[in-house]
């Protein structure tokens, strides 16, 4: 039997991004920040959560790369934004998009998301 060696780094990533998701209820993970999107998906998402208007925890993936590299593979959903909300992944912008558009995404983030 071949033994294997961890892959720690790999295993830490995942950690650290299920903590994220389990820690915070409604977390969008995006390029760049609400202010500055550096994505035309991502910023779609940013407009979006921001009628909503409740406090979300976003990760810049642009600056985290091991992340962009790993959540997909978890997810099962290859691109970015990703909206995560109760542990659960919505979707990407063009769900987020319909979600709010057919008047489901408001309530789920409100029961999510105390107001400020
Ligand atoms: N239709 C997708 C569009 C998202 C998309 O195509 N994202 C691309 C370009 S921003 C992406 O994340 N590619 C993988 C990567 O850049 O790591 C959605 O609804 O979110």
């Amino acid at each position: 039997m071949t033994e294997q060696t961890p892959n720690t780094a790999a295993n830490d990533v995942e950690q650290l991004i299920r903590d994220q998701i389990k820690d915070n209820k409604v977390i969008l993970y995006m390029k760049g920040t609400p202010q500055f999107p550096q994505c035309g998906f991502s910023a779609k998402s940013i407009e979006v959560l921001t009628q909503i208007g409740r406090p979300f925890a976003f990760v810049n993936i642009l600056e985290n790369p091991e992340i962009r590299a790993t959540l997909p593979k978890i997810a099962n959903w290859p691109t970015f934004p990703q909206l995560w909300i109760d542990g659960e992944l919505m979707g990407g912008s063009d769900i987020i998009l319909q979600m709010y558009q057919s008047g489901e995404l408001k309530p789920l983030v409100e029961a999510n998301s105390p107001a400020a």
